[in-house]
């Protein structure tokens, strides 16, 4: 039987897992496993899901007829397992550690360990072992903690023992810096760029010669789709001691039921602009307030470099929407050029971030401290 050689990418997210195969840049096949607020809701904690998880992806490899034989590379969407590098890791027993016991509840931290497991059994059935040259490995690209060790001088809150967390969307940031710097013809290294990702959660990042600098974070900035965003902290306090919700209650208000969930009772965007379209005030009301707070975090980053910015960068599911865009546009222009860059771009960023190390172009790194095999 012929080889196919694919890169099996996993992605899951809060509300799906995404599952992709790649024959070298063209996509093969791919599938959006959609998990329902009633189905996920009988795991309380992410880790629980990890199962569950995986047998969205061997599902997804069972209806395409794909077989350990087909598999060259897993590549797996990263979560936290303390500040990384931007780029690939490859993951061992260590990474998988760390991510099951990531101090950020993140559906991401799961993908390295569903992509250890599946290359591990792979393997294992093809009578490989870890060490052979021609054993299946899964890699972490770009993972949500992948800003690299950040300068001190960002990192600093008003309160010590609290720094400011360096976790966003690297992977579709990078990725559409990258398609940017391609599209001006000028090299990574000498671009500035504020990205703006706009999804059901909001993070804007000013990356600096295609590195994270400085960022303002989903629960920091302005409120998203499902995302409360930064609070009145004497006020946040107070509801957090007012005895009216535990921890894991006030962490789904802030991060799943907070931002345009809580005003309007929905995410999705285009449901919002329905609403509108029929006269609904208060849903135009709070959209515009989530978009000039995006724009005030646009511009706020723009102090980190004096004002030199190449490109303002919209991009993510909402960058679709063209009245979002504009009236961000109209809000930001002053500080530099905007281009739309509508979607994620996570599953090709991964597939192509392990083909180039497949190919030799980059190194794969381990965590930290780990120089031995497993
Ligand atoms: N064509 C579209 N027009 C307007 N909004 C859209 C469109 N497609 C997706 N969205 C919005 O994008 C958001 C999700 O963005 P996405 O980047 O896919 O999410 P995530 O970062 O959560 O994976 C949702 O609020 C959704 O309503
Ligand atoms: C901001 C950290 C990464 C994150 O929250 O990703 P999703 O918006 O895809 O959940």
């Amino acid at each position: 039987m012929v080889k196919k050689k694919l890169i099996l990418v996993i992605n899951p997210g809060s509300t799906s897992t995404k599952a992709a195969c790649f024959q070298e840049k063209k996509l093969v096949n791919s599938r959006e496993i959609l998990h329902g607020a009633e189905e996920l809701k009988n795991f309380s904690s992410i880790n629980e899901q990890l199962e569950f998880r995986k047998e969205a992806v061997l599902s997804y490899l069972r209806e395409n007829g794909l077989g350990p034989e087909d598999l060259q590379a897993i590549a797996c969407r990263g979560g936290n397992v303390g500040q990384l590098e931007p780029g690939a890791y490859e993951v061992d027993q260590a990474f998988v550690e760390a991510s099951f016991h990531s101090e950020t509840p993140h559906p991401a931290n799961l993908s390295p360990i569903i992509g250890y497991e599946i290359a591990k059994e792979v393997n294992e059935k093809l009578g490989r072992t870890p060490d052979s040259p021609d054993a299946l490995k899964a890699y972490v690209y770009d993972p949500v903690c992948g800003c690299g060790i950040p300068e001190k001088l960002y990192t600093i809150t008003g309160i010590p023992e609290i720094e400011k967390p360096f976790l966003t969307h690297v992977l579709n940031s990078r990725a559409v810096s990258i398609e940017e710097a391609k599209r001006e013809g000028k090299k990574l290294e000498e671009t500035c760029y504020i990205v703006a990702h706009l999804g059901g959660g909001i993070t804007v990042n000013l990356l600096k010669g295609g590195r994270i600098l400085d960022l303002v974070g989903d629960d920091e900035g302005g409120f998203s789709p499902e995302r409360s965003g930064g609070l009145s902290v004497r006020l946040l306090t107070k509801l957090c001691y007012s005895g009216r919700y535990t921890e894991q209650e006030m962490q789904k208000r802030l991060k799943g039921k907070g931002g345009l969930m809580a005003y309007l009772g929905m995410n999705d965007l285009r449901e919002v602009e329905k609403k509108i379209a029929q006269g609904d005030k208060q849903a135009a009301l709070i959209l515009d307030a989530m978009i000039l707070q995006t724009a005030k975090d646009i511009v706020s980053l723009g102090a980190v470099t004096c004002g030199k910015i190449d490109k303002i960068i919209l991009t993510g599911g909402m960058a679709h929407s063209k009245m979002l865009t504009d009236k961000l546009r109209e809000r930001v222009e002053f500080l530099a050029p905007v281009d739309v860059i509508a979607g994620t771009y996570e599953m090709e960023a991964l597939a192509f971030g392990i083909l180039r190390v497949l190919r030799g172009e980059e190194k794969a790194r381990r965590l930290p401290g780990q120089t031995k095999k497993d």
